[in-house]
């Protein structure tokens, strides 16, 4: 691994740059950018991002705390390092679907045709493994025109078949010098594998990761594309789920989205909604029977309201169900460890209890997990994915490589692999979004105080200022009540 490049400045100022092609290939020449005679941004004032701008990581900073982490500022540069007729690229998507995937190729070509006058354009067909394993796809401004009007990627996608010596030996006999890998922390992962060997092989290669992350599982970034759409996508299930409840005795909709180990889906659109009574996410644990328990708590709502909607995140409530039932540990083709359908799960639990306990309930459940991430991205993840390619295109061209492209507090930078690589984001529960999440829905936490404290103790003593924005990794420690069933 080639080591993090890190400057250092005064105040406690320290900048988490990224590599540079002449980091390995010194001698290498600089072009104008050709943006500068572009009638579209010659007018433009100060349109070339100044080398020196970074962006920092945390936003809220105390009187006499240090100026803390940077990201290098992405945007165009004065100087290019790639001639348009030199620049032969490729793009592709790995990883599960997200809506904006096919707005993301779009402006990568658009930015790479338009504003660079770049022609050789390839899709990798399929993920991964379409580098050495099948034909590619030529992309042009008229191939790629109307693909923002459709979910899902044209390019095709796949998990598993990472080789990096047979990637990086297709890109090497292709000639292909700029790589656009979009997809999430596993792709990134692998992304960071085909920048080391590229480096160590010596080419002239920038390769540019662009996050894609339904879940908002990645790190340091604000959110994913596609996470707006999602969580508004989310909110015509739990409308129906909401009439469902409403109109049958003692009604409970129950509505499964996605979240492996992040519940910010689930977190988001139930803060949306208004309508949902309970939101269950993997990283605050919870207990069916007993005092405080899920049961009792429905049992109370229903009594109250005579109707109730649940919102339940995918990896939520895993070891309970693992613990009730025979337990096999599958993983997919990327080795993600694959969910049991712990929707199922609950709601016959749920319907189990109301049997024993002689009350009537009618539970609806509604799984509409794929259907939140297959359709096309909204207006602004639109606008997101836009500004994201753009970015990630004139990082390129400006020589950078080794970095993802995301947004960090409005700003778009560029990150370096180990910052986006080296853990996943999650709900903090300690922090001030779920507690407002608490409140709106008036759910009890289902933590006892031991919890909690425990909680407080292996997150931070004091919690960050600018927590609460989507960020924040935390060992979530074992329930201490299960189910006794
Ligand atoms: N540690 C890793 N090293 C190299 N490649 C990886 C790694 N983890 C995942 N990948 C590859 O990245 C691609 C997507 O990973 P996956 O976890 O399925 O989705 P996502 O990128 O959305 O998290 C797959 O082709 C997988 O083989
Ligand atoms: O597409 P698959 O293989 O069924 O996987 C479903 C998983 O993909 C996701 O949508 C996103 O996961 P990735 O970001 O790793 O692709 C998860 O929320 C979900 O658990
Ligand atoms: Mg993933």
């Amino acid at each position: 691994m080639s080591s993090p490049k890190i400057v250092n400045g005064p105040g406690g100022y320290i900048l988490q740059d990224v590599p540079h092609l002449i980091d390995y290939l010194p001698d290498l020449p600089t072009y104008q950018n050709p943006l500068k005679d572009n009638p579209a941004y010659s007018v433009v004032k100060q349109y070339f991002v100044d080398t020196e701008d970074t962006v920092p990581e945390k936003i809220i900073v105390h009187k006499d705390g240090p100026r803390g982490i940077h990201f290098r500022r992405a945007g165009p540069r004065q100087k290019v390092y790639f001639e348009s007729d030199e620049v032969h690229a490729c793009i592709v998507t790995c990883g599960g679907l997200c809506p904006g995937l096919n707005t993301v190729i779009r402006e990568i070509v658009s930015s790479l045709s338009h504003m660079y006058g770049v022609k050789r354009i390839l899709g990798i067909d399929g993920g991964y493994r379409g580098f050495y394993a099948k034909n590619t796809i030529p992309l042009t401004s008229k191939v790629v025109n109307d693909i923002h009007k459709r979910g899902g990627t044209i390019l095709g996608t796949s998990r598993g078949g990472h080789d990096t010596k047979k990637i990086v030996d297709s890109i090497q006999e292709r000639g292909i010098n700029q790589v656009y890998i979009i997809g999430g922390d596993g792709t990134q992962r692998g992304a960071s594998k085909i920048f080391e060997e590229i480096r160590k092989r010596g080419l002239k290669v920038a390769v540019v990761g662009i996050p894609k992350t339904i879940d908002n599982d990645i790190p340091v970034i604000d959110r994913s594309f596609g996470f707006d759409t999602a969580v508004e996508e989310a909110q015509r299930a739990i409308n129906a789920a909401h009439v469902e409840a409403e109109s049958n005795e003692n009604g409970i909709g129950f509505v499964k989205l996605m979240g492996r180990h992040s519940g910010f889906i689930a977190m988001y659109a139930t803060l949306a909604s208004r309508d949902v009574d309970c939101c269950l996410i993997p990283e605050s644990p919870f207990y069916l029977e007993g005092e405080g328990g899920l049961f009792e708590y429905i049992e109370k709502r229903l009594k109250e309201h005579g109707h109730m909607v649940i919102v339940l995140a995918e990896g939520a409530g895993q070891e309970m169900m693992t613990k009730s039932m025979e337990s096999t540990t599958l993983e997919d083709a990327s080795g993600n460890k694959v969910l049991k359908d712990v929707g199922l799960w609950l709601s016959q639990s749920i319907k189990d209890h109301f049997k024993k306990i002689k009350m009537v309930m009618n539970l609806k459940y509604i799984d509409p997990t794929y259907m939140i991430r297959a359709i096309p991205s909204n207006a602004a993840d639109n606008v997101y994915c836009t500004l994201l390619a753009q970015s990630a295109v004139h990082g390129a061209m400006a020589g950078y490589t080794g970095y993802t492209s995301g947004l960090v507090h409005g700003r778009q930078t560029y990150i370096p692999f180990y910052r986006i690589t080296e853990k996943q984001n999650s709900v903090v529960i300690t922090d001030r979004m779920w507690a407002r999440l608490l409140s709106s829905t008036n759910q009890l936490s289902f933590l006892g105080p031991k919890n909690i404290s425990e909680q407080k103790k292996e997150t931070h003593e004091t919690p960050s200022p600018d927590s609460e924005i989507c960020n924040g990794v935390v060992h979530i420690p074992p329930v201490t009540k299960e189910i006794t069933k």
